[in-house]
Order: structure tokens, then C-alpha cells, then sequence
């Protein structure tokens, strides 16, 4: 049966790193894998993610153009995918949302619950990774790599409260979420990634 399985972390916490161990683990088993991304996913989600990643603008214009993204991701990817028995894994989803826009930006829930209800009222992941590391962890790993986007250039009170919006959410859905020790190796975290898949198949 289809699975849909979302990353999600604050930008440094190792999500990228494990993205390639689980679609491997999961193509392995000789399963249909789409592998997917927000904001973008589509081509029109890619467009509207540079937009999102490099530009300014309204807070509510961010919260609206990520949801955007994700309605034509939903629709192109996401759906046909499950429906054909596909399972998809995604880098972010709605949860980012809500701990970037809503947790670091601190746009009200009530809004993101609304658009969530607007554009998957219905869909939710069947499974959450969370990887989870203390805030100078991920900046140390952020700095050491790469040039950074709009949002991995916040001040480390965004990242904090990002993080607890994170970290709340995993304790609302205790079902679907699953919060990983990112602080531990890289080796260590793929043997506890592989007993949370096994659990799935
Ligand atoms: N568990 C880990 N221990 C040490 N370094 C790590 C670990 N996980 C990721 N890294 C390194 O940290 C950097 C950021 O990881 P990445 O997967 O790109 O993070 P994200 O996708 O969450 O922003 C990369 O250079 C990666 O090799
Ligand atoms: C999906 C989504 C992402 N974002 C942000 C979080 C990340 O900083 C950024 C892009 O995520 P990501 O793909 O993790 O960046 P990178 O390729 O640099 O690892 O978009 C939101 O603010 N809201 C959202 O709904």
C-alpha cells in the first residue's frame, strides 16, 4: 500500500543527508518511489520556490506562495503517485509551514490551519521524520557547507522558536511523527531510520 513520508528539520539539522538512505532503503524492497521537495516539486512549485527562497515580501504573501507551491505538488505528484500505490517521500511539507512561517515568523496558526484545511483537507503524511539537533549544531554544520538562503541568514531566536514549533507539532501528532537525535552519527541515525521504515513495510 502507498506511504507518504515527509523530512523535516530546521535548515542544518542533516535532513538532505538521509533523504538518499531511505529512498534507497525503500527501493530495495522494490516499491515505486517518487522522491519530491517543497516548496517546489513541480515546475511551478520550482519557480515559486526561488521566489520564496530570495526574495522579500509579506509575511502572509510567504505563507500563501509555499501553499501554492504545494496545491500543484499535491495535484501533479503527490496524488498520482499515491493513487497508482507509489510511495512518495518529500523534503518538507505543511509542517514547515507551520514552524517557519507560523513558529519563526510567527504568522497566526488559525491562518495556517485554514489554508491547511483549503488545500489537503484530506491528505496527511503517513509518517513525519524529524531531525532534530540544538541550534548550534545545525549553524556550525550550515556555516561549514554551503551559501545561505533567506531563511538559513535568521538570527538564532528564529531557528529557536522554529524548532519548538517543530517539536510541539510532534507532540500533537504522536502518530505520524518521529523525532530524531540529529546530534548523533550519521551511521547511528540511518540504523534508527531503518527500524522506523521496517516498522512501515
Ligand atoms: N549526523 C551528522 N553528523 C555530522 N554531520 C552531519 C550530520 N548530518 C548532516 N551532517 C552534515 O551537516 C551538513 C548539513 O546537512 P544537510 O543534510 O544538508 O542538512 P539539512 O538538509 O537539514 O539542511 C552537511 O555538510 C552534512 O554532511
Ligand atoms: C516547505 C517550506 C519551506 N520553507 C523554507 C525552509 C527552508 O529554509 C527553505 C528551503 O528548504 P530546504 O529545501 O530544506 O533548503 P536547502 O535545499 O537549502 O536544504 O524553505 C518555509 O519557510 N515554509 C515552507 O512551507
Amino acid at each position: 500500500m502507498s506511504k507518504f513520508i515527509t523530512f523535516e528539520g530546521i535548515d542544518g539539522a542533516g535532513k538532505s543527508t538521509h533523504i538518499a538512505f531511505v529512498a534507497d532503503y525503500i527501493q530495495q524492497r522494490g516499491i515505486e518511489l517518487v522522491s519530491s521537495r517543497e516548496p517546489g516539486g513541480t515546475p511551478l512549485g520550482e519557480k515559486l520556490r526561488e521566489i520564496v527562497l530570495h526574495e522579500k515580501m509579506h509575511l502572509e504573501t510567504e505563507a500563501l506562495l509555499v501553499f501554492a507551491s504545494r496545491r500543484e505538488h499535491i495535484a501533479e505528484v503527490i496524488e498520482p503517485a499515491l493513487a497508482r500505490g507509489a510511495w512518495v517521500i518529500s523534503d518538507r511539507f505543511t509542517d514547515s509551514s507551520f514552524a517557519y512561517q507560523g513558529g519563526g515568523r510567527g504568522l497566526d496558526r488559525a491562518k495556517l490551519e485554514a489554508l491547511e484545511q483549503w488545500v489537503h483537507a484530506d491528505l496527511q503524511p503517513d509518517l513525519t521524520l524529524l531531525f532534530d539537533v540544538p541550534l548550534d549544531v545545525a549553524r556550525a554544520r550550515l556555516d561549514a557547507t554551503r551559501e545561505l538562503d533567506k531563511f538559513e541568514q535568521e538570527k538564532a531566536d528564529f531557528f529557536a522558536a522554529t524548532r519548538n514549533e517543530y517539536l510541539r507539532r510532534a507532540a500533537q501528532f504522536p502518530q505520524r511523527f518521529r523525532v530524531i537525535d540529529s546530534t548523533q552519527s550519521i551511521a547511528a541515525i540511518q540504523l534508527q531510520i531503518a527500524s522506523i521504515l521496517d516498522a512501515c513495510f
